[in-house]
């Protein structure tokens, strides 16, 4: 158990991001930009379904760790603050996932 949170590593990204530090992966995202940390963040999406399918329960986390890392970064790049998204999930507890999916546009249930 950890109490390090997401909101801890948004804070750990942001100023890594900014530091110019050239042994900063954080701020070597920063450079290549957007398009390359959603890339990034593809692969790392890919890599942790094949986990999930195919490979230890440590092996999963360990990707699920890559995938967060490397959203907290593109958001971050794009200027979408994390509390935006837990406000959005907040909103979302209201309702049932399939109540929530049928409000979205064209979102009737399958
Ligand atoms: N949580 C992470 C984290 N998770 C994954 N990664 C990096 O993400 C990369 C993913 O591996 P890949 O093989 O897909 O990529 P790669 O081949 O290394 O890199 P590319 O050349 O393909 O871009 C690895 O280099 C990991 O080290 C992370 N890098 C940083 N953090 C956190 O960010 C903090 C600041 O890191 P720096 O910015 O490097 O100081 C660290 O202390 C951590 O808390």
């Amino acid at each position: 158990m950890t109490d390090f949170t997401l909101e801890d590593l948004e804070t750990i990204v942001a100023a890594r991001a900014g530091s110019g530090d050239p042994a900063s992966y954080t701020a070597r995202l920063k450079e290549k930009g957007v398009a390359h940390a959603a890339k990034k963040f593809g692969e790392e999406a890919v890599e942790t379904v094949i986990a999930a399918l195919d490979e230890t329960d440590g092996r999963l986390a360990s990707e699920a760790a890559d995938l967060l890392y490397h959203l907290l970064v593109l958001m971050h790049l794009r200027h979408v603050p994390l509390s935006g998204v837990m406000a959005e999930l907040a909103r979302r507890t209201a309702q049932t996932g399939l109540e929530e999916k049928a409000a979205r546009p064209g979102g009737a249930a399958d």
